[in-house]
């Protein structure tokens, strides 16, 4: 299908990094002991996606991510009749793949699929874990191992796309947010390359940048962003120059934020004339 950026796991992988924040392995292995579906919350570079892959990792199963949008449609989860050179034929789509498989199915951003899609989730994501196919007229039992998976940005959220409270009712819910400075600065380094001292400058930056809060920032800068700084810097680029092109301009267009930004990394990341200097003076 043309219309979500779909991918499985067929090859075993390297095992991927994943620092736990609290108890959210033992929850998902828990949720997953009583086949009930996870929702998880939290804003955009947080981890939420490397944390399912991880968790795909650890209990051996394949994991189908389908990146949700406006225009997805029941058919494009569940799969549809497509015309072959022998005439029309079915063809599943994710969803289905992972019932049949009891693999797991991670909609990212579900509250951007159209609502219509609710009507295949929720029975699904009950007790009865049931998947109706209308087009074949069959009715899939998930096989064992299934697992429905869904996360969102709250940041994002509208009245008009919420999730309705009978959906979320059905999923044991977590939330994630970025990681406390000594853990964010272990994942930047493990990440990055970028030696210990300055994975901690970087944290301490980013920190005061998400203080800046919502007036000056759509969002706030995430790990990502924190990371892929870090990866230019430890590449040997100028401290500054990494921090306009990674955080300044992808975080905001006003050129006053971009510029309180600058400050705040002028304020971390003193000019290397600037450092000499204060060496001397000390
Ligand atoms: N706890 C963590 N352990 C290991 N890596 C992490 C962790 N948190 C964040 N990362 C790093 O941050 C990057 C972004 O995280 P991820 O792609 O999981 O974000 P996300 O929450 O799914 O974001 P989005 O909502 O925008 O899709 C990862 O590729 C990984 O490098």
């Amino acid at each position: 299908m043309d219309t979500a950026r779909i991918g499985s796991n067929p090859e075993p992988q390297p095992e991927l990094f994943y620092q736990a924040t609290g108890s959210e392995v033992q929850l998902f292995e828990q949720a997953d002991r009583f086949g009930m579906p996870v929702l998880i919350k939290g804003p955009t570079g947080c981890g939420k996606t490397r944390f399912i892959q991880h968790m795909a990792q650890r209990l051996g199963r394949k994991l189908y991510t389908v990146a949700c949008h406006d225009d997805l449609t029941t058919a494009d989860l569940v799969g549809r009749h497509l015309i072959g050179a022998d005439g029309t034929f079915w063809q599943d789509g994710p969803l289905t793949r992972a019932v049949r498989e009891g693999a797991i199915c991670y909609l990212d951003e579900v509250i951007e699929a159209r609502k219509d899609i609710t009507v295949v989730l929720h029975p699904l994501a009950d007790d009865r874990r049931i998947l109706p196919l209308e087009a074949t007229g069959e009715e899939l039992q998930a096989a064992p191992g299934f697992m429905l998976v869904v996360s969102y940005n709250p940041g994002y959220r509208n009245l008009l796309k919420g999730l309705k409270p009978s959906t979320r009712q059905r999923f044991v819910a977590m939330s994630f947010d970025y990681p406390d400075a000594a853990t964010e600065s272990h994942i930047i380094q493990h990440e990055s390359a970028l030696d210990p001292a300055r994975a901690d400058q970087l944290v301490a930056l980013g920190n005061a940048v998400r203080h800046l809060g919502q007036h000056d920032l759509e969002e706030a800068p995430s790990t990502r962003l924190l990371i892929h700084t870090a990866r230019l810097i430890a590449a040997g680029m100028d401290p500054r120059q990494a921090c306009e092109a990674c955080m300044a301009q992808p975080l905001t267009d006003e050129p006053t934020a971009q510029a309180a930004i600058m400050d705040i990394v002028r304020l971390h990341f003193a000019e290397p004339g600037q450092v000499e200097a204060r060496k001397k003076i000390a």
